[in-house]
């Protein structure tokens, strides 16, 4: 059984990214940037005002002095002009900065009558002037490669005057859950023996989440001929399938068997973690395969750590982007642990991290609950209150 550490770097070494795709920026956010993103332009593109009020030249320019207003400058309508001493330009945020004025005086401290302006006393200190390029220059990179495109960048992406961005395709997503006493949502109470099927639910969502699009969610039968077919379907479709549940050793866990007819090679079987020891990622038709274990947390924990390295490699991005590991205080005291690297479920509170009461891995409830995982090498020991712990946002 190979260690976390070990497992990660196999999906590091071994994934490579998706070809691009170009897309209009209004169709990019959530993408990940295959080509880095530089500034055509500067911005801003010329000295612009940075409060309405008046343009004026500085040095010649006194509080109670009378100046004749000699024109307008708005945004996308400049004066075309000079400002000579004794001359002021109507200004408005955003406008460019007339030739000959380097300040600008807020219209709170303005008198206007008729076509002349007096200021009063204490307009500055600020000058109120924004200079060409102060933001970026031509050529600066804005974005660089593996950028995921959330709502700020994007604000970065289109100020940089870009119409199309070339972003890596999205990861295809199949996700095929087993088990027969998995029944959907809102059916479940009306069979003895069945249970809510919870988990390719919350997979499709952390998938979606991290870039993928999901093309396939379903329970697949409980016989193995049916379930190798419908490998078979989803290695076609699909850039990554994942299979959830039937991870362990009992007799009708398909898991694994339903692509050995797909020649599918292992990456590594079983890694020495707590929860999710029965995770595996393979390969096969040229497609990523990956063996969650059905314990709900145990297969939520296994996504958040391998199934988002998984995309992120797809998506042309480096694990530790998706991997940020911090160091933080606890809020509780927390027993020492096994020998196996241990992902503690816990929730920021005030003071710290705390861990959640019910560590069993088969869990839904502390799932909703627990918002970071910490991370504890094997046969840590016990820690008290304050003591630094790393851990991931979950
Ligand atoms: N003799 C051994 N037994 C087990 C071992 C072992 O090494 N030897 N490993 C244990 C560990 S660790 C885990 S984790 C589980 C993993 O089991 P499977 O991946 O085979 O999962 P299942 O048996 O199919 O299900 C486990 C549990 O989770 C429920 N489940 C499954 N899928 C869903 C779903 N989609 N939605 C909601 N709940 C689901 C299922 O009903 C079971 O209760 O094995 C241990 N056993
Ligand atoms: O490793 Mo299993 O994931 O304990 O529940």
């Amino acid at each position: 059984m190979i260690s976390f550490d070990q497992a990660l770097a196999l999906v590091e070494a071994s994934v490579a990214s998706l070809p691009g795709e170009d897309v209009p920026l209004a169709e990019a956010a959530g993408r990940v940037l295959a080509v880095p993103v530089f500034a055509r332009r500067e911005a801003p593109f010329s000295d612009v005002a940075a409060m309405d009020g008046y343009a004026v030249h500085d040095g010649s320019t006194t509080a109670g002095m009378q100046l004749a207003v000699i024109g307008e400058s708005r945004a996308g309508a400049g004066f075309s002009g000079a400002v000579q001493p004794g001359q002021a330009i109507r200004i408005f945020t955003g406008a460019p900065m007339p030739k000959g004025a380097d300040r600008v005086i807020m219209q709170e401290y303005a008198m206007q009558e008729g076509d002349t302006v007096r200021f009063a006393e204490g307009y500055g200190p600020g000058w109120h002037v924004r200079a060409a390029g102060s933001d970026f220059s031509a050529g600066d990179l804005l974005l660089d490669v593996g950028t995921r495109l959330g709502p700020r960048a994007i604000v970065a992406a289109a100020a940089a005057d870009q119409a199309m961005l070339k972003v890596s395709a999205q990861p295809k997503v199949a996700i095929i859950g087993t088990g027969d006493e998995l029944a959907p949502p809102g059916e479940a109470h009306l069979r003895a023996d069945a249970i809510p099927e919870s988990v390719t639910y919350g997979i499709a969502a952390l998938a979606k989440q991290a870039g993928a699009r999901v093309v396939a969610r379903m329970i697949g039968e409980d016989s193995l001929p049916a379930l190798e077919r419908l490998a078979g379907d989803m290695l076609d479709k699909a850039d990554v399938v994942i299979v959830t549940g039937g991870a362990s050793v009992g007799e009708r866990d398909f898991a694994k068997p339903m692509f050995a007819p797909h020649g599918m090679e292992l990456l590594f079987s079983k890694v020495a973690m707590k929860p999710g020891k029965p995770v595996w990622l393979g390969r096969a038709k040229g497609k990523w395969v990956l063996g969650l274990p059905g314990n709900p947390t145990s297969a939520m924990v296994t996504a958040r750590l391998f199934l988002r390295a998984l995309l992120a490699g797809l998506q042309g991005q480096s694990i530790t982007q998706v991997l940020q590991w911090r160091a933080l205080p606890l809020a509780c005291q927390m027993p020492a642990t096994g020998g196996r690297e241990t992902f503690i479920r816990a929730r920021w509170d005030a003071d710290g991290l705390r861990s959640l009461s019910n560590q069993d891995s088969g869990v839904q409830l502390a799932l909703a609950q627990a918002d970071w995982l910490i991370r504890s090498a094997p046969n840590s020991p016990a820690l008290d209150v304050g003591g630094m712990v790393t851990a991931l946002e979950f």
